[in-house]
């Protein structure tokens, strides 16, 4: 991968498992420098992964003493604080005109670009928490400006976190995916939860149902992904687990019967349509 300088802005969660993800893949982390204002934060990043810690946002950008400017400068923040954050950083991003990666849900790539003082190359991508495994899934959308080079580089640099990282074409498309994979790993956990209280009502040990169900998470999901390749479709898959007549047939009738499907649909439609509105509200200049 391209050895290209990378300023983190914020260290929370997400920040440290792309950081994580990279510095396992062999990234140098001298190239690496954050700043995260929670001191135990910043200090925890620098002692697993060997990054620097920058004093402030300008200093990352800008380049830390041991460093030199960012090539690349990654908005790991909440939505709701990113307009005051760009205010910040403008005039040191202006100055040095890096690729900017932005994961915030609902922010708008213009609203960024406006806050950030000018025309910038922005990509924005939604991953989601499996990145901490390296497990992740993330969608991402560039903006005109930003170079083949350059959503080379930001490909290369989700999939050491990332299994599957998916160009969209709108940023529409990346409030799907965040109503879709930003948020699909809490309903996943729900229907584990559920399915894992049910046997254990049924008076299955937690554990012996936590490890069942989460594998057949796992497999499920890798059936999914592996099929599909060879154009087998989820209903498909779903069809040749159910004997007819027999016990996912009776499962399956309850799902149908109480409404399974719309109430998916409604809660991809539900997160979808929060992060356009997430979008809106915090977009607007304060
Ligand atoms: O719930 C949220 O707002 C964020 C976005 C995707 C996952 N978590």
């Amino acid at each position: 991968m391209a050895q290209k300088r990378l300023a983190f802005v914020g260290g929370g969660n997400m920040a440290s498992s792309i950081i994580g993800g990279l510095v396992n893949a062999g990234y140098p982390s001298n190239h690496i420098t954050v700043f995260e204002p929670n001191a135990d934060l910043a200090r925890s990043l620098q002692t697993q992964f060997g990054t620097l810690n920058a004093s402030s946002n300008d200093q990352a950008v800008l380049g830390h003493p041991s460093g030199g400017p960012a090539d690349v400068v990654l908005f790991c923040v909440k939505p709701q604080v990113m307009q005051v954050v760009a205010k910040g950083v403008a005039g040191a991003v202006q100055k040095v005109k890096p690729l900017v990666v932005s994961i915030a849900a609902g922010i708008r790539s213009v609203d960024l670009e406006r806050w950030l003082g000018g025309t910038l190359a922005i990509v924005r991508v939604m991953p989601n928490t499996p990145a901490l495994l390296l497990e992740g899934a993330s969608g991402l959308v560039a903006n005109g400006a930003v170079t083949p080079e350059q959503k080379e580089f930001s490909v290369t640099l989700l999939k050491t976190v990332s299994k599957s990282v998916e160009w969209v074409d709108s940023e529409h498309m990346i409030d799907v995916t965040t109503g879709l994979s930003g948020s699909g790993p809490a309903y996943f956990f729900l229907l584990l939860e559920v399915m894992e209280d049910a046997a254990v009502k049924l008076g299955m040990p937690r554990e012996t149902a936590r490890a069942l169900a989460a594998q057949t998470c796992i497999g499920a999901g890798r059936m999914a992904l592996e099929e599909g390749k060879k154009g087998v479709d989820c209903a498909e898959l779903r069809r040749r687990v159910t004997s007819p007549g027999g016990t996912t047939a009776a499962g399956l009738t309850v799902l149908e019967d109480g409404g399974f499907r719309t109430m998916v649909e409604s809660c991809v439609n539900a997160a979808t349509h929060r992060g356009t509105e997430m979008g809106e509200l915090f977009g607007k200049d304060t």
